[in-house]
């Protein structure tokens, strides 16, 4: 049977540039990504949203600012797990990045996304998010450097039927 839990995956983004962070210790260690993490239990996802962007970076955005733009399904090969992760981005928030024990937060521009230095997948599902359309997303990995299969698509509506 596979386990689902709930991540979220925030992205600040300005006109010119993106926040990335990357990551220090854990899963994903020294990947640059969003900011985000497990939903904890009895947890609403954007409170989850919200809290792990603030650990992580010290930034702060409203519930209201942050807009769900998409849904990734990764699996791993012999794993019993399935992360859903909840993808965000918001161009309204408060505060300067700071250097947590997890994250060294820092601005890209739009045409210099360290693709060589994050997840495989990112590559693939970027393009949607640089474009602002929606996507849903599922990965299927055999350790964390190679992708298996996957599937990807653009999406009319984050609504979940
Ligand atoms: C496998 O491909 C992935 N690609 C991308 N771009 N992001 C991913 C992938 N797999 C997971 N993620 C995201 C989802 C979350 O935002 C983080 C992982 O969260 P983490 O394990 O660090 O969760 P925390 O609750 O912060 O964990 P600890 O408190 O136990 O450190 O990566």
């Amino acid at each position: 049977m596979i386990l689902n839990k709930v991540y979220t995956l925030v992205f600040l983004r300005n006109e010119q540039q993106i926040l990335l962070g990357l990551k220090k210790r854990g899963f994903g260690v020294n990947k640059w990504n969003g900011f985000g993490g497990k939903v904890e239990p009895k947890e609403e996802i954007l409170d989850a949203a919200v809290r792990e962007l603030k650990e992580e970076c010290c930034m702060s955005v409203r519930k209201h600012n942050l807009k769900n733009i998409g849904n990734l399904q990764f699996t791993f090969e012999g794993e019993a797990l399935m992360m859903d992760v909840r993808v965000f981005s918001a161009t309204s928030f408060v505060g300067d990045p700071e250097e947590t024990e997890e994250m060294l937060p820092k601005w890209f521009d739009y045409d210099k996304i360290p693709f060589e230095d994050m997840w495989l997948d990112d590559k693939l599902w970027f393009p949607y998010l640089l474009k602002d359309k929606l996507f849903y997303g599922r990965f299927h990995y055999q350790g964390y450097d190679k992708i298996l299969n996957y599937t990807i698509q653009e999406l009319n509506s984050m609504e979940r039927k």
